[in-house]
């Protein structure tokens, strides 16, 4: 859907993008990852031509995207970043509404969207009439992310979305954020420096130092075959055994058929999260329910000794 071919950017005569090569297949969730200066804005920003490429092609729907009209594009292309954005005067339906009303959508059809928006992204349908100073900052930071969702657009970029937010917040947000892609299929590229959100949102991590991709592919593919000392490095060895539990989940690990009569973890629980509780309850049997709180089995601390093998 989007494709990078030997992109470079400069900026006032240094490379800030070396000889990009990237491809991001339709519904895919692409996370950017790096140190700080290694090029992910720029790179997001060329999607949308914020920022132009110097040199290569990229290429969006099968088009290099010099082809298309910014603003065009820009309507196709959700983009929420970290600052939020949100315009002060206007109220929450407005923000939501921005290119809605670009694209001269009916009255109606915009506020029943601004309806839907609010009530997926977990916020009470009264705050259309508030502005933005008048929530909090994670309510403000789902107001931006409903913004970018608000035409149903064919990819969504967000630079940070969940940057500045307390744990609990951010959490809860990365799940909608999951929940959203599983619903709608949409394309979606991400920049991050969190190593553990790259970890739990993404298809595929892309990571980047000095503005090259040093590698890519599925987290566990980062985890278990780094492809030098950088990205083993940058995913910290010490930390590899939980990180590698974050991407199982309790559900597909479980073991069916059998049963115990005590406080049931939900299927979606990460493995990682499971340990903490293995430990928390001093226990080494822990039995699982899945999303209707039927009993699905038991998950058993000496499994999760194989998880490298099974991921
Ligand atoms: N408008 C600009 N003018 C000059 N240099 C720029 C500009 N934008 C970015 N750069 C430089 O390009 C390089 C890549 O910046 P970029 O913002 O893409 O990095 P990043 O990986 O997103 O960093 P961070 O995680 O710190 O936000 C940096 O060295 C930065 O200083």
């Amino acid at each position: 859907m989007i494709n990078f071919n030997q992109v470079s950017k400069y900026f006032n005569g240094k490379a800030a993008i070396r000889d990009l090569t990237l491809n991001i297949a339709k519904g895919e969730f692409t996370v950017l990852i790096g140190t700080s200066g290694s090029g992910k804005s720029t790179t997001l920003k060329m999607i949308n031509r914020l920022i132009e490429h110097d040199e290569g092609t990229i290429r969006f729907a099968g088009e290099e995207i010099r082809g298309f009209n910014p603003q065009v594009l820009r309507r196709r292309m959700g983009y929420a970043i970290q600052s939020i954005g949100l315009f002060p005067h206007w109220t929450v339906e407005k923000n939501i509404a921005t290119v809605p009303a670009l694209l001269n959508w009916p009255k109606a059809r915009v506020q029943e969207r601004v309806t839907e928006l609010l009530a997926l992204l977990n916020l009470d349908n009264e705050f259309r009439h508030r502005y933005p100073h008048q929530l909090s900052g994670g309510q403000q930071q789902r107001v931006g992310v409903a913004r970018a969702l608000a035409a149903d657009p064919e990819v969504l970029l967000m630079d940070e979305p969940f940057g500045a937010l307390d744990p609990v917040t951010r959490a809860a947000l990365q799940q909608e954020i999951i929940r959203i892609h599983q619903l709608s299929g949409r394309t979606i590229v991400l920049v991050t420096h969190d190593i553990d959100e790259a970890l739990t949102l993404a298809d595929k991590i892309v990571l980047m130092d000095g503005g090259r991709v040093i590698q890519q592919g599925k987290p566990v593919e980062l985890l278990t075959r780094p492809a030098n000392q950088f990205v083993r490095d940058f995913f910290g060895r010490s930390e590899l055994g939980v990180r590698l539990l974050s991407l199982g989940n309790a559900g597909s690990t479980a073991r069916r058929g059998e049963w115990l009569d005590e406080e049931p973890i939900a299927a979606d629980t990460t493995l990682r999260e499971a340990l903490s509780q293995f430990i928390a309850r001093q226990t080494d049997k822990l039995p699982v329910v899945d999303n209707q709180q039927k009993p699905l089995g038991v998950l058993h601390f000496a499994d999760l000794l194989h998880q490298r093998e099974g991921l």
